[in-house]
């Protein structure tokens, strides 16, 4: 089956296009990661795969179901979305409990709602899979960033998604929250039983081990999509990044740096 399904889409925003003749297909089982500069187009191909936007032209479909054909209000429950827009709508006097469980009403802020033991068992067995079982009680205001990431990602994982999308999970994190999150997003990407992931980030060095696939995104285009290794090569990072960079592949992790040792040539248009 396929999880998504991009066919020549294109996204135009103010006189301009900010996705261009997109293609796109993610499968059942796969782990992706989307990689770009700023501006590249990342956060609209995640707003277009959580059934938030619709594009201007082409098709896409989310897990079967045509954008524009379908009621994005019950595709959308089996979507798990984290990101920083979407963290901004959580309180900050919610318990870390409940700015996990309200997922499973897709609010944000417990008002009425009455939850059952199983939800709230879930939301606690969530929290300490990403190590925050002993802060269920603290509220998220007083998170630090790491543990406020890690929150999202078990918030968005409380209804059991099909397909997880993490807009830049590791932004802001330091080297101690951002090894904490490979390492979790390593285990969840291991498990046959997690839904189809697809992870927005800026470095090489935030994907995970047991991460399949790679989706280069360069001006709203794909500069090149497929497994990591076919497409993670110092030819295709130094396109996508507008900079000449030597790309390391050691123990399941990644690494780029510029290659200096050529002479800098510094960034290049792109
Ligand atoms: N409503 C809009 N009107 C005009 N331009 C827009 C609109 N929404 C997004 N853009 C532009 O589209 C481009 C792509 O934006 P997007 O947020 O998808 O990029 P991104 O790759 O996620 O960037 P970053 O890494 O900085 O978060 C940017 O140049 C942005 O300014």
């Amino acid at each position: 089956m396929a999880a998504l399904s991009f066919d020549d889409v294109t996204v135009r925003r103010g006189g301009r296009e900010i996705v261009s003749h997109l293609t796109w297909e993610v499968e059942d089982g796969e782990r992706w990661v989307v990689l770009g500069r700023n501006g590249a187009g990342k956060t609209t191909l995640v707003q277009l795969a959580s059934a938030r936007m619709h594009p201007t032209s082409g098709t896409v479909e989310v897990l079967e179901e045509r954008l524009g054909r379908v009621d994005v209000f019950e595709l959308r429950p089996r979507i798990g979305l984290a990101s920083a827009a979407l963290a901004e709508h959580i309180p900050p006097d919610e318990s870390v409990l409940d700015a996990v469980q309200t997922a499973s009403y897709g609010v944000t802020g417990r008002w009425r709602e009455t939850y059952e033991e199983l939800d709230t068992d879930r939301a606690r067995a969530l929290l300490a899979a990403f190590g925050m079982g002993s802060m269920t009680e603290r509220t998220y205001g007083t998170l630090s960033e790491g543990e406020r990431k890690r929150t999202q990602i078990a918030r968005a994982l409380m209804s059991d998604p099909e397909l997880l999308l993490l807009d830049e999970p590791a932004a802001g994190l330091d080297l101690g929250g951002r090894e904490e999150l490979v390492a979790a997003l390593s285990e969840l990407a291991a498990d046959d039983r997690s839904p189809v992931l697809v992870v927005v980030t800026h470095h090489v060095e935030e994907i995970p081990p047991h991460f399949t696939h790679a989706l280069l995104l360069r001006d709203g285009t794909v500069e090149a999509a497929g497994p990591l290794e076919e497409v993670l090569t110092a030819e295709h990072l130094s396109a996508t990044f507008g900079v000449e960079l030597e790309v390391e592949h050691r123990d399941g992790r990644w690494a780029a740096r510029a290659a200096a040792a050529r002479g800098s040539r510094g960034r290049r248009s792109a």
